[in-house]
């Protein structure tokens, strides 16, 4: 049997990843390969996509590409072509929406695909929606994800107003770098590739939970921007994501060291720590910056007055209500 199946690829970010989110009627399917995407990137900013590593490689996927935003820093009107998997530091967002024709279930044929490395599995869709779970616990599902220095106050913070969601009756829930690291990411270091790996984890266990319908705070120092972008753009929904950047200055951060990491980095015995002789990448556009002092005030603000900031951000958007 031959099915129509599309793909609304929405939002996904321009990076320079192999994978990208795939979703079938609003809800992800997994992770699929664009191994070819190409961009005519000039008036019209439209071009094709192919992926042809979907379903396993046996059913190629030509589609039109709309892009959302024009590409920022195109210099050229002139048409330019990005292609291959290359760098397209220019393209900002842009969504896809494709079909494919899948061969599925005869004698001979399995109805079932390939993401990632896993083969022969398929989406399966409960009758319990998303929406529902939301209703019944008055509120929205979403990630608050906490980036920043070590020390800049993302575990107080989040547990702070975790603290204040609980006492309004909200299902809530931290997942702390330092506490994940105890367990489920304890096999990993602090080497790029592993903070990629955790990140990319946590991000993923983060979605369940949005899903389930739980306000769930990440606090993870996530230095490298393309990271988090990730992490986004496998959310469900455009406003599931929230980042919180913790932009405090590091000479804030060492003189609280609390756990006397800045110390020994400057002293050589701890290498590779963030800030010191690691990069931290600041968030672009992150939906709430916390800062260490309010504008035109030399006071600094208390964990109490940031989680209430947040929480003022929550309750406007509406994620406090169902
Ligand atoms: N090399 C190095 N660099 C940064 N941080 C280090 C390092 N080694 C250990 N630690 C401790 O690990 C905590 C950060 O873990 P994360 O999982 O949040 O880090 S990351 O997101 O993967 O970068 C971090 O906790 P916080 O201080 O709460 O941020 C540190 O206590
Ligand atoms: N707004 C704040 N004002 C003063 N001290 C703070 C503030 N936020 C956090 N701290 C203190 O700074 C230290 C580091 O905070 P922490 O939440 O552990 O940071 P992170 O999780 O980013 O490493 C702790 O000792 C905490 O009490």
């Amino acid at each position: 049997m031959r099915t129509r199946v599309l793909y609304d690829v929405a939002h996904m970010l321009g990076t320079t990843r192999r994978t990208t989110a795939l979703k079938l009627g609003g809800v992800g399917v997994g992770v699929g390969l664009l191994p070819s995407v190409s961009f005519l990137c000039g008036v019209s900013c439209q071009g094709f996509a192919s992926a042809a590593a979907l379903n396993g490689g046996a059913a190629p996927v030509v589609a039109p590409v709309v892009v959302e935003r024009a590409p920022q820093q195109c210099r050229s009107n002139a048409p330019s072509l990005w292609g291959g998997l290359g760098r397209a530091p220019f393209v900002e967002r842009y969504s896809f929406a494709f079909t494919h024709v899948r061969e599925s279930s005869s004698s001979s044929t399995v109805d079932a695909y390939k993401v990632g490395e896993s083969t022969n599995i398929k989406w399966h869709e409960g009758s319990v929606s998303r929406e529902a779970r939301e209703q019944s616990m008055g509120q929205k599902g979403c990630v608050l994800w906490f980036t920043g220095l070590s020390g800049s106050g993302k575990s107080t913070v989040a547990y702070t107003l975790e603290h204040a969601l609980h006492g309004m009756g909200k299902k809530v829930y931290v997942m702390d770098g330092d506490n994940i690291r105890h367990g489920l990411n304890s096999n990993l270091g602090f080497s790029a590739v592993d903070r990629e790996e955790n990140i990319r984890r946590i991000g993923e266990v983060a979605k369940l939970f949005a899903d389930m319908g739980v306000i769930t705070l990440v606090s993870f120092i996530s230095p490298y921007r393309n990271d988090r972008d990730l992490a986004r753009s496998r959310m469900a929904r455009d406003t599931d994501f929230v980042e919180v950047f913790m932009k405090i200055p590091i000479e804030i951060c060492e003189t609280r060291d609390p756990k006397g990491l800045y110390k020994a980095a400057r002293a050589g015995k701890l290498k590779g720590f963030t800030g010191i002789d690691d990069p931290y990448e600041e968030p672009l556009n992150a939906e709430i910056v916390v800062e260490a002092k309010k504008e035109a005030s030399d006071e600094l603000e208390a964990p109490e007055a940031m989680a209430s900031t947040i929480l003022d951000y929550l309750s406007t958007k509406g994620y406090l209500s169902a």
